[in-house]
């Protein structure tokens, strides 16, 4: 699989508004926080969370986080991989938004909902910029908003 090379978006100060903008105003007043995945989805989760004036809230690969965390266990091609959580980050009722930048298997977006689940808080949608359409990675978030703004 070609990797997807999103650093010329980022460096596009018109593009990286128009990504964070739409987001925004699909999801405004719809949401008490955004979840971002390390370490792309800190970029764009960030910037949002900003536009909608609400908390920001980093899932980091394991063993990053100072304090305590909850974790899940998620697949990659050939390995498993863990994502943490600080455990009080997020409440018990928030309308979570989960935001990364690629969906591709959907095993970090997958790991990512359960880890907000086990707070008792709803993930309310998952945004996406790039979806790498072949790696089906929408059959693991069957029956969740998933939204893209790109499918390649
Ligand atoms: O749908 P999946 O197959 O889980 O792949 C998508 C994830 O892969 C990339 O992150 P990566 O784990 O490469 O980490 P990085 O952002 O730190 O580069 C990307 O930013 C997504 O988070
Ligand atoms: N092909 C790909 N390009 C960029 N980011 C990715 N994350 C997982 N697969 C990816």
């Amino acid at each position: 699989m070609l990797f997807k090379d999103f650093t010329p978006l980022l460096g596009d100060g018109a593009a990286l508004r128009q990504v964070v903008d739409d987001v925004a105003r699909r999801r405004q007043g719809t949401v008490d926080v955004v979840v971002g995945m390390e370490a792309r989805g800190f970029i764009f989760g960030a910037a949002v969370a900003y536009a909608l004036g609400v908390g920001f809230v980093p899932v980091r690969k394991a063993g990053k986080l100072p304090a305590g965390t909850i974790r899940a266990d998620y697949t990659l091609e050939y390995a498993t991989a863990s994502l943490e959580v600080h455990r009080d980050a997020i409440l018990p009722g928030q309308r979570v938004l989960v935001m990364d930048d690629v969906l591709a298997t959907g095993g970090t977006a997958e790991a990512t909902c359960r880890l907000v689940e086990s707070c008792d808080a709803e993930v309310v949608a998952i945004e996406i910029v790039v979806e790498i359409d072949a790696l089906r990675g929408r059959d693991r978030l069957a029956g969740r908003d998933v939204h893209t703004l790109l499918h390649v």
